[in-house]
């Protein structure tokens, strides 16, 4: 029988090539790990329970909530605060972060996205959870806004979670990134996807309906693609779609338009999480110009164009950019 590596042996081993580390980081992330099994169980039987549907709020970004984004919410806070080992909390479905009151010398804060792509939901597409963990400045007092708004390239780790055909964990602590297939029957995250590198390939994944309103040089980028005989791929889940990325190599793009100069996804909980997955197994992530994790954050719900992927078609891309004006 094929040996199994659980997700928390790995962490552990992991853990002992590391003599200075103290435990504190590997159990936030099984902590993770924990709210992530739970939201996968919510999520499969989420059309047998009343949980489809809209909340009937709108989030700090202006956009719809849905109940399953706010359970999903709720059970990455209360995991986490339960853990001892975070300070407090940044997510998508809260205006500002929380300051947990029993975890003030705890060292770590964590920025997440708690379901991505949940335009998805009720049409049974993959969707997934996004997060990120950053150190505090200083362990003085309860966390403060500054310890949110540091650099991504600040992250110490940083992965996703895809409920798809089957739940997958994907993270990184900064020594390349492996991934890890739930099993349902035992409850557990299993190594499947060790030390995972992105290829180069010709797939492209962008909302062309949203085409007319992109970058020119992005335009033009794209219709390289479509005269190359690129494969388009587009699911509208971002964890989905640069998970697909990740393994079969590609570009994940997500422009600026007119309406929207900076775009639609989040620096903080989206973008820089899954720039640091990418770059960890090779590849690459800007917003055209500028790397994604130097860009400097200043708000929590900050938005920014991204291009992100397989090192030679970012480059391509912020070639383009590069020569051509922006609109
Ligand atoms: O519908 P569009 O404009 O293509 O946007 C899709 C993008 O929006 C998102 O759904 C935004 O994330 P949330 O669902 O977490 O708000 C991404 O997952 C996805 O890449
Ligand atoms: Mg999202
Ligand atoms: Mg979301």
């Amino acid at each position: 029988m094929k040996q199994l590596i659980t997700v928390d042996e790995f962490i552990i081993r992991k853990q002992q090539d590391l003599p200075y580390a103290t435990g504190e980081l590997s159990g936030l992330l099984r902590d993770i790990c924990l709210a992530c099994k739970i939201i996968s169980r919510e999520v499969n039987k989420a059309g047998l329970a009343d949980i489809i549907g809209l909340a009937g709020v709108e989030n700090a970004s202006g956009e719809t909530v849905q109940k399953l984004d706010i359970l999903a919410d709720e059970i990455l806070q209360a995991c986490l605060q339960n853990s001892g080992e975070c300070c407090g909390i940044a997510s998508e479905e809260q205006e500002s972060f929380v300051a947990f009151e029993n975890c003030k010398k705890a060292k770590y804060v964590v920025a997440f996205d708690p379901l991505d792509g949940s335009s998805n939901i009720d049409v049974n597409v993959s969707i997934g959870t996004i997060f990120a963990i950053y150190r505090r400045n200083s362990l003085d007092g309860p966390c403060t806004l500054e310890d949110f708004l540091q650099d991504g390239a600040e992250q110490v780790a940083a992965g996703y979670v895809l409920y798809g055909s089957s739940t997958m964990l994907v993270y990184t602590t900064g020594q390349g990134v492996n991934g890890f297939t739930l099993d349902p029957s035992i409850g557990e995250f299993c190594l499947s996807h060790p030390d995972i590198k992105i290829p180069e390939s010709k797939n492209y994944s962008v909302n062309q309906s949203r085409y007319k309103t992109f970058p020119e040089g992005v335009r033009r980028f794209i219709d390289d693609c479509v005269e190359e005989d690129m494969r388009f791929r587009y699911t509208g889940s971002m964890v989905a779609d640069v998970h697909r990325t990740l393994i079969k190599g590609g570009i994940f793009m997500y422009p600026s338009s007119p309406s929207s100069s900076s775009g639609k996804l989040r620096l903080l909980y989206e973008c820089n999480p899954m720039a640091f997955v990418i770059e960890q197994a090779g590849g690459a992530a800007t917003n055209g110009q500028e790397r994604i994790m130097e860009l400097e954050i200043q708000q929590l719900h900050q938005r920014t164009p991204v291009y992100i992927g397989s090192k030679g078609l970012v480059e391509r891309l912020s070639e383009k950019m590069e020569l051509l004006p922006n609109f």
